[in-house]
């Protein structure tokens, strides 16, 4: 399976060379001796479990670290960078995981943001931005407003945006985590242009058939080091887990229903409106039932957050009652809601999940600051918390030296597994998991399934609101599909296809599937003045 990667066997220089990369932190070596040599005009995947040090590796060469030991040459040319700008003016550029985009500004506004030196910011830089729109069939607009875009032309813009400063290898973190199939399939069209124009793209993900899909070359890495390069023409997914994890891929499935007649949460009506008056969430009725795992499937950004934050009491709904068992929670406080036996596996992580800054241990008492074990009648209880945190940290399977680094020391998938003990702790009644396995590497999946799966059977209500539609199909009892804020269709997770919900979710309707429309017919049509092209 090992292989020298490919790239045509030119005598011409590699796009990036890392040689002998060491980079420690306090307690931690999170990559220990690396090499990876990414062949120009390559599509490059950089794969590994969570902690393997792949987001640690991809900032050094992005100049926000400065490795220990070992060299990188760009084109054959060693460099040394102090900072992102460095590694700008060598042609990386990096794409993150969340967008940098204002929403209030034109994509104009936005690409030159910063960049005004290049082309200034009137008829020259849209007369670049078009050029470079139509060398890469990107299809971007310079004149649209970043608001109405949706997920994959937002990430279309930062692609553009990168090639505007010059890039000529593009770091993509986790790209498609956002991204429903359709628009999976987009990029990867991007991609290949992007490569047929001569540039190199190296990119992170945990979804391994996709890696296998466009890749030309991989890289595993485990523990910090490089442990394997795959072929992707002669590699499966099992092998790819394999090399990663030692472990079987993990599948997202339910088996035999655990579903009771006792509604657990009841949302009656719920619309909520935005500033300007328009409903973000328009007439939700929902009922989610003890031991039901509840799906919500749709395009970021359809009213999903907003429904999520009405019921952990984050914002108000302007109608309709939000009833969890007896008690009308409509109004009443996140603190009161959470104490009322809510768990809440937030949307993103680092506004809602955990505090950065402090160590793992506070994070435990996060959002649990009036119950046991992390208190003791007014008083933080030290001990509790700890030993709690402790206990996360072993049953979790969450890599960090000890529970007094900071959570910010830990890598993007340990921190969310964390959360998600420290959620399911104290046997809530009924959780709200947002994305739950979000950029957790494949054996990390197959545990918090696990976990959920065993938490249901245990008379847990969830509501499950996810952008990997092969999640929300295996681990759904009923799944809904809203847009602009309405529940426009039901569909039955026994038979649907990613593909069918992809297309629900855009609003071209949920065919087949034993699947129906909900409310009235047409629903999918009612508010016009959103975000659609039109074209
Ligand atoms: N700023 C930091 N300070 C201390 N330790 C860190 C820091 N950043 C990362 N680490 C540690 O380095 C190791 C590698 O982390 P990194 O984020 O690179 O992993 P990753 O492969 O990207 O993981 P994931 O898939 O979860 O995002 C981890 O053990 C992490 O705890």
């Amino acid at each position: 399976m090992s292989s020298t990667p490919s790239g045509g066997g030119s005598n011409e220089p590699a796009a990036v060379e890392l040689r002998g990369i060491t980079k420690r932190f306090p307690g931690v070596v999170a990559n220990h001796d690396i090499d990876i040599t990414v062949a120009p005009g390559t599509v490059h995947a950089i794969v590994g479990e969570n902690g393997a040090g792949k987001s640690t590796l991809m900032k050094t060469l992005y100049g926000m670290h400065r490795p220990d030991e070992g060299t990188i040459h760009i084109r054959g040319q060693e460099v040394r960078f102090h900072s992102p700008s460095d590694a700008i003016r060598h042609g990386i550029g990096m794409v993150h995981q969340h967008f940098m985009l204002a929403d209030n500004l034109t994509v104009l506004e936005n690409v030159v943001l910063g960049a005004e030196r290049r082309h200034g910011i009137g008829r020259k830089a849209r007369a670049r931005i078009q050029e470079l729109s139509a060398q890469y069939g990107l299809g971007v607009d310079p004149d649209r407003l970043m608001e109405d875009l949706g997920v994959g032309d937002r990430q279309r813009v930062e692609i553009l945006k990168v090639l505007y400063r010059g890039a000529r290898t593009i770091i993509l973190d986790e790209p498609t985590a956002v991204l429903v199939p359709q628009e999976v399939d987009e990029l990867f069209d991007n991609l290949r242009v992007l490569k047929r124009e001569g540039l190199t793209v190296i990119f992170i993900s945990h979804k391994l058939d996709e890696v296998l899909s466009v890749a030309d070359d991989i890289t595993v890495i485990r523990r910090g080091t490089t442990v394997a390069t795959a072929d992707p023409r002669t590699t499966t997914a099992r092998q790819l887990a394999t090399l990663m994890v030692g472990g079987e891929l993990p599948v997202p499935e339910l088996r035999e229903s655990t579903v009771t007649d006792k509604v657990v949460l009841a949302l009656a009506g719920v619309t909520l409106l935005s500033a300007e008056g328009r409903p973000v969430v328009d007439d939700v009725t929902l009922d989610i039932r003890e031991g039901e795992i509840v799906g919500i499937a749709g395009v970021e950004g359809n009213g999903q957050s907003e429904l999520i934050e009405a019921i952990m009491g984050m914002r108000r709904a302007s109608s309709g009652t939000i009833t969890l068992e007896e008690h009308d929670i409509t109004h009443w406080s996140t603190l009161r809601i959470r104490e009322a036996g809510v768990g809440y596996i937030p949307e993103d992580r680092h506004r809602h999940g955990v505090l950065l800054d402090s160590p793992l241990w506070e994070n435990r008492v996060l959002g649990h600051q009036t119950r046991a074990p992390s208190v003791n009648g007014p008083w933080i209880n030290r001990p509790g918390a700890r030993a709690d945190s402790e206990r996360i940290v072993a049953e979790y399977d969450v890599r960090t030296p000890n529970i007094d680094v900071v959570a910010d020391a830990l890598s993007g998938g340990n921190q969310q597994k964390f959360i998600i003990g420290r959620e399911m702790s104290g046997n809530p009644r009924f959780l709200v998991a947002a994305h739950p396995t979000r950029g957790v590497d494949v054996g990390a999946q197959s545990a918090i399934w696990e976990q959920l799966r065993e938490a249901r059977a245990a008379g847990l209500a969830v509501l499950l609101i996810s952008a990997d539609l092969d999640e929300l199909i295996g681990m759904s009892d009923t799944l809904h599909v809203i847009l602009r804020g309405r529940l426009v269709a039901e569909a039955d997770p026994t038979s649907v296809t990613p593909e069918q919900l992809g297309s629900a979710m855009t609003g071209a309707g949920l065919d087949g599937a034993g699947a129906h429309t909900e409310g009235d017919s047409g629903a999918e049509g009612t508010h016009s003045n959103e975000s659609e092209d039109g074209a």
